[in-house]
């Protein structure tokens, strides 16, 4: 899979989030950071074809998305986990990932497969006949990566992924990610360590534009001694802010 955004804006109403943005991503995981507000869901969204560009375009696999029907063609090859992600509190793990199998067009004779794959690889499959409602903070993480991921599509959106998980969980969610490189795995997240741990590439936003394209040992070299932060990476990162920003 290659994902490749051409000069896309995007925005809601009267208000414009990203400018001229421009992305050309390959497989492997990819960590995007940036202070709230700096339009990260709204790059997710823009990827997962919830939100039509307005300007420039989304390219899978060299397909341009135009239009809805594109758009219905490409999202099976689309895995997308929204921070904030609605189930059926009654409805059963296994179920639930089932239905994720079925949204995603796989065809009916695999859901069973495709859903136990997934859920093995978030270690869940013992959790399978339980109830979603049942399940820990932490479990029910697991179970939506499980359907971000059930039928291995290629492009796989996680939006603030690690947000509530405590830290046996952090190192959890890390190993099931490192399994996953065959695809195009793009996580928001507003912590380095994680990045640093589990990211191939990082890509940093600011006010709806990116500030730096490049792998972590290149983010980095961006370090300066006397900027805040008790890493190189998070120094870096502070020097991608603008001036105003960079201090406490
Ligand atoms: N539904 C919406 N309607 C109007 N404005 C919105 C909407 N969703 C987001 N915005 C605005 O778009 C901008 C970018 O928001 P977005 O959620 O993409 O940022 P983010 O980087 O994901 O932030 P966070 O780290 O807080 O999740 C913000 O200024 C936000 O207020």
């Amino acid at each position: 899979m290659r994902v490749c955004l051409d000069r896309v804006s995007q925005g809601y109403g009267s208000t414009q989030v990203i400018d001229g943005l421009t992305l050309d991503l390959r497989p492997e995981v990819i960590g995007l950071l940036g202070p709230n507000g700096a339009g990260k869901t709204t790059l997710l969204r823009t990827m997962a074809t919830i939100m039509p560009p307005r300007a420039g375009s989304l390219s899978l696999d060299d397909r341009v998305v135009t239009g809805e029907r594109a758009a219905r063609a490409v999202r099976s090859s689309i895995g997308y986990l929204p921070q904030k992600f609605g189930f059926d509190p009654g409805m059963r793990v296994l179920d639930f990932v089932r239905y994720a199998a079925w949204m995603r067009g796989v065809p009916a004779g695999r859901w069973d497969g495709e859903a136990r794959r997934a859920l093995e690889h978030v270690d869940l499959w013992d959790r399978a006949g339980a109830r979603m409602k049942r399940l820990s903070g932490g479990m029910r993480q697991r179970a939506g990566i499980a359907w971000a991921i059930v039928g291995a599509p290629g492009l796989i959106l996680l939006d603030e992924p690690t947000v509530g998980l405590d830290p046996r969980q952090r190192l959890q969610f890390r190993k099931i990610i490192s399994g996953l490189r065959d695809s195009v795995v793009v996580l928001s997240t507003h912590l380095i360590d994680d990045i640093e741990a589990i990211c191939d590439r990082v890509v940093v936003m600011h006010g709806g534009a990116i500030k730096f394209n490049g792998s972590t040992g290149e983010l980095a070299r961006l370090s300066r001694p006397g900027l805040p932060g008790n890493s190189d990476l998070e120094r870096a990162y502070m020097s991608l802010l603008p001036e105003e920003e960079q201090v406490l």
